[in-house]
């Protein structure tokens, strides 16, 4: 029995010693492997448990990046909610990642929002094979519009941008806030093109209102940004900010549903007469190709990324561009003075883009001095990659701080003027070298599938509005003040103008 007992124990205290060196080689291992290791992280602020750097992040996040770029450098780490995630500035660094290395960057960050609009959209969708074709799809139908003989987005702009300045005459030369009667002509642009020409929409179409309404509270509510999307477990504490933004997507996608059925009745194949039918040329296809991955729900949904990503994008724009036009007269009788010379009293067309410089450069200039999606639109590393020598783990999120680009102090001198001429060169020309300087439809996979046709309507609304209207600022303001809103787009803060007609 003692023998037995003394074996025991001395059993035991093998077995304890090999345990102890097992877990002392473990430790040693790790300590070793963490010394070795090649992996490097960004640099970046301590934020605090459970919500990271966010709380800090302040009302506008691109000032705030900007401050921490000057102590970290051009990429840096700030934890957000429960995702980490990576801060790059500059052009060379974000061109590296988002189209050097545009494979490894192009995915979006898996927030609780894309539980709710389903895996597949094409703004907030994965990057996959099948998001290429997703987005050729989209790309390709937009571009054929754009091409047209008779060009859709030329007749409904013109008359559009007609419909905004007699509402701007409405006001009997007293002081009024545009960017209300701006949101309705753009929005009345994006569903004319989405589904058919309409002589009054603004008047006749319920729908349209309710189109408008609804795209307004969605735009302002996800504006307001979404804790649940970085921190899910807060959809427990918060549920409305789940159940609200579900009801909101879901009423944008009805009024999609009830358009679709509508324009089916009157659908002849090969024969668009808008998007909503190109797209059902291509559900047609799809469903007659046994390969195809193609749902007619993910194609048709296209028409909801369209209206999602254009409306406020670019309503916000014009709405900037006619602040500016107002606060810079000398620049506003440039640009008259090249409408009179070029269109005279004729409608603005697509081909007098060429011929219009100054006013080109003006709405290129708009669009830096106002920056409106200084951050795009968050990216997702795909896989473990590497930039600039940090190791980017999958699953990061990672942010191209546009801003860094529109407003580098070495690349503009004056980045916080607003100076058209910048986009000139010395024969009052377009500099090419310069417009390329800066890209705010972003680079890479990513990059805006709506580019050309925002900058066709830009150009038509903008021409269209300043051929019929001076635009000035009110007596009782003294100076415009250039501050801004954050939210999904950065606007400028309300603001009040005159207009007279010319
Ligand atoms: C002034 C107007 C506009 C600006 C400044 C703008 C800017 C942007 C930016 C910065 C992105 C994110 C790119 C990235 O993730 O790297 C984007 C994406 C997108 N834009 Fe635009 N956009 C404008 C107008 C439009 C219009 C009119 C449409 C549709 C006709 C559109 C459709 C889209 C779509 C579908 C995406 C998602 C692309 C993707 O995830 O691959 N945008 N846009």
């Amino acid at each position: 029995m003692l023998q037995e007992l003394t074996t025991y124990i001395g059993d035991t205290n093998k077995t304890q010693a090999s345990l102890v060196t097992f877990v002392l080689v473990l430790v040693g291992a790790k300590i070793i492997l963490d010394l070795t290791r090649k992996d490097r992280t960004p640099p970046g602020p301590r934020g605090v448990p459970l919500f990271g750097y966010l709380p800090f992040f302040g009302t506008h996040p691109h000032i705030t990046f900007r401050k921490l770029r000057q102590k970290y450098g051009d990429i840096f780490k700030v934890q957000m909610g429960s995702f980490p995630a990576v801060v790059i500035s500059g052009k060379e660094l974000i061109k590296e990642a988002l189209v050097k290395k545009g494979d490894d960057f192009s995915g979006r960050p898996n927030f609780y929002m894309n539980t709710i609009l389903g895996a597949e959209t094409l703004s907030f969708g994965q990057f996959s094979q099948s998001f290429i074709t997703h987005k050729k799809i989209a790309y390709n139908l937009l571009y054929v519009f754009a091409n047209a003989r008779k060009n859709p987005i030329e007749d409904t702009v013109n008359e559009e941008a007609k419909i905004a300045v007699s509402e701007f005459n409405k006001q009997n030369g007293k002081s009024f806030s545009p960017s209300d009667i701006i949101y309705a002509s753009v929005g009345s642009v994006l569903f004319q093109i989405c589904y058919g020409r309409h002589t009054n929409i603004h008047e006749e179409d319920e729908t349209f209102q309710i189109f408008l309404k609804n795209t307004r509270q969605f735009t302002q509510f996800v504006g307001s940004g979404n804790p649940v999307d970085v921190i899910p477990w807060l959809r427990y504490v918060m549920p409305w900010k789940v159940s609200t933004v579900t009801e909101l997507v879901h009423q944008v996608r009805e009024i999609r549903k009830q358009k679709v059925e509508e324009s089916l009745k009157t659908y002849t194949p090969s024969n668009a007469r808008h998007l909503a039918d190109g797209l059902t040329d291509v559900v047609r296809e799809a469903e007659a190709d046994p390969s195809s991955v193609f749902t007619a729900e993910r194609i048709y949904s296209i028409l909801d990324d369209i209206v999602g990503a254009g409306f406020d994008t670019l309503s916000t724009t014009l709405n900037w561009a006619l602040l500016l036009l107002t606060a810079n007269p000398t620049v506003q009788r440039k640009v008259h003075a090249e409408i009179d010379d070029v269109l005279g009293d004729r409608q603005p067309k697509l081909d007098d883009k060429s011929k219009m410089h100054y006013c080109v450069a003006t709405i290129h200039e708009v669009s830096r001095f106002a920056g409106i999606t200084p951050l795009s639109l968050p990216h997702a590393a795909i896989k473990d990659t590497e930039l600039e020598g940090y190791t980017i783990q999958k699953g990061t999120i990672v942010i191209p701080n546009m801003y860094s680009i529109s407003h580098d102090e070495v690349l503009w001198g004056d980045p916080f003027t607003f100076r058209p001429e910048r986009f000139l060169d010395a024969d009052g020309k377009l500099d090419k070298n310069i417009t390329d300087g800066f890209n705010p439809f972003s680079m890479g996979r990513r990059k805006c599938v709506g580019e050309f046709f925002a900058r066709m309507e830009l150009f038509l609304f903008f021409t269209g509005i300043l051929q019929n209207c001076i635009l000035s600022k009110p007596d009782h303001i003294k100076e415009y003040s250039f501050d801004t809103v954050f939210g999904l787009t950065v606007s400028p803060v309300e603001y009040e103008i005159c207009a007279s007609l010319r």
